[in-house]
């Protein structure tokens, strides 16, 4: 008699390497996913995550290496043939129609192969699912009034109803609100409770803590470590990704305030305002807040891409409230989108042109109608030096860059101007603990120097460490503002929560 053999894991991922020209995106990295497990998969900006997960789903080929579903080989597959074999990708930029009802949107996708179902059936379906995981979603809602994570869990839905058996979501709880996060993550717990398997990948050390069984380190293309999540501790797990210390940072303070910089008066909008305050010279205002409370009309005024209804920017004494983005540029401001990829960045240029995009025309990079590319080519790679953007060379486009290290060029070159007012919303977003602290400390030193900062962010914690003040926004205006950080804990939360104290 022979002995019974342990079934094959739900996916085994041998010796994957996937090159890109001279870079080792995945250079022989395993991994495995058992039935019923929430697994991380860690590691800093381009340590391979995603191209990984490229390679699993059948996105880009790989070099090398073997892929196994329940034991049955997949090789050569592409997408379809991933999603055949039950694994799902939740992907960051959902493919839904908005002015499309849920039961639309499940319909549109339905595989030609499947039993053709009519409206009512699949509407029962999606109750059905949406009570077994937790998904709270109602088939005649319209996407296009759902909120961000409603919609992300109608791309979970739709895995679950093709019989998705393993789902790959990359950094998934990025743009979502505390509560929204929370609804996720117990999401992912029924998915597991109900037998799928999970790869959660994400930069949020606590998220990990919180709802992961084992966590996969990854780092240069290959695994530093793998460990069941009971055995780690967030230090641990953090060391691993980066190889050093990565707490949050402390830069001492080498001058007080100075004199005010950035007054604000009376500023309104659609869904602003009015909105008053003053940012000294030397201090950090955070700005902290549920999204979707009038954070992105408020920076957007601030930069120029919206105009303002009523009110006054004053940037050193000069009114920029109806300047062009160009002329505040030029007064000193800055500015760090949260969606850098989008509206940071020409994803087509090289880094070098993204580098130098708002300085290439003016002197030393240029004379009068002639470029000095050799100047900009030197500065790009100091820049890349320094900001630890990680690509082959400055001529690379952009788009070829991993997503953390994208958005590094947008602080690179937002942060390297020396501007006398930095706008920043979400600044961390994307970028892994080390490129994280790093963006802080950078932040902190144009702080020292004497810049005025505006630092949004849905991340209490990154905010409690960098601000000199704190204010909460609420219903596109200011709940509270405090000076006394986290002292004054129990207050801010009650302000995020949208009640008065
Ligand atoms: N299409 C491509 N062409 C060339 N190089 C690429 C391409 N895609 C990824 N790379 C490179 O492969 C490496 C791994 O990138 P990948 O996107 O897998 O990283 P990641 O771990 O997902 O990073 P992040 O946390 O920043 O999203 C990086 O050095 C990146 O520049």
């Amino acid at each position: 008699m022979t002995a019974a053999r342990a079934p094959a894991p739900l996916l085994s991922m041998t010796g994957i390497v996937r090159r890109y020209g001279t870079v080792r995106a995945n250079d022989g990295i395993d991994l495995i996913v058992q039935t019923g497990e929430i697994l991380g998969l860690l590691g800093e900006n381009g340590s391979g995550k995603s191209t990984l997960m490229k390679v699993l789903f059948g996105m880009t080929p790989a070099d090398a290496g073997e892929i196994a579903v329940r034991g049955r080989a997949l090789a050569g597959h592409r997408p379809s043939d991933a999603m055949a074999a039950g694994i799902a990708m939740i992907h960051q930029h959902f493919m839904l129609v908005e002015a499309m009802t849920v039961v639309e949107n499940v319909m549109l996708g339905w595989p030609a192969a499947g039993r053709v179902l009519r409206r009512a059936e699949m509407a029962a379906r999606i109750r059905e699912a949406s009570r077994r995981f937790g998904l709270d979603l109602d088939p005649e809602a319209r996407v296009a009034d759902l909120p961000l994570g409603r919609r992300q869990r109608v791309e979970i839905l739709k895995a679950v109803l093709r019989e998705a058996e393993l789902l790959v979501l990359d950094e998934p709880t990025s743009n979502l609100a505390p509560v929204e996060v929370a609804e996720l993550l117990g999401v992912l717990r029924r998915l597991r409770g109900e037998g799928k398997g999970v790869v959660f990948i994400t930069h949020k050390l606590p998220e990990v803590m919180e709802v992961c069984d084992r966590v996969v380190v990854l780092r240069g293309g290959r695994v530093a470590g793998a460990a069941p999540i009971a055995a780690v501790t967030p230090a641990e797990l953090a060391e691993m990704m980066v190889g050093r210390d990565v707490t949050a940072p402390h830069v001492a303070r080498t001058r007080p305030p100075g004199e005010v910089r950035l007054a604000v008066a009376g500023l309104a909008g659609p869904g602003l305002g009015p909105l008053t305050f003053e940012v000294r010279g030397g201090e950090v205002l955070g700005i902290a807040g549920v999204d979707g409370n009038g954070q992105i009309e408020l920076v957007e005024t601030l930069a120029g891409l919206r105009r303002a209804a009523a009110g006054s920017i004053a940037l050193d004494g000069r009114e920029l409230a109806s300047a062009s983005v160009a002329a505040r540029v030029r007064a000193g401001m800055a500015y760090m989108p949260a969606d850098r990829a989008a509206t940071g960045l020409v994803r087509s240029l090289s880094i070098a042109d993204n580098l130098m995009l708002r300085d290439s025309t003016r002197p030393p990079y240029a004379r009068g109608a002639f470029l000095a590319p050799g100047r900009l080519q030197a500065r790009a790679r100091a820049l890349m030096r320094d900001y630890d953007i990680r690509a082959p060379g400055p001529r690379v486009p952009a788009a070829r860059l991993s997503g953390g290290n994208q958005q590094k060029i947008v602080v690179a070159r937002e942060l390297d101007r020396r501007p006398a007012l930095l706008v920043a919303h979400q600044a961390a977003w994307g970028l892994d603990p080390g490129a994280t602290r790093f963006v802080l400390e950078r932040v902190l030193g144009l702080r020292d120097e004497g810049a005025a900062i505006v630092y949004v962010s849905s991340e209490l914690d990154e905010v409690l460490d960098i601000a000199d003040r704190v204010a909460v926004m609420a219903d596109g205006g200011f709940a509270g503002v405090t000076a006394q950080g986290r002292a004054d804990l129990a207050r801010i939360g009650l302000w995020m929560s949208g009640r008065a104290a």
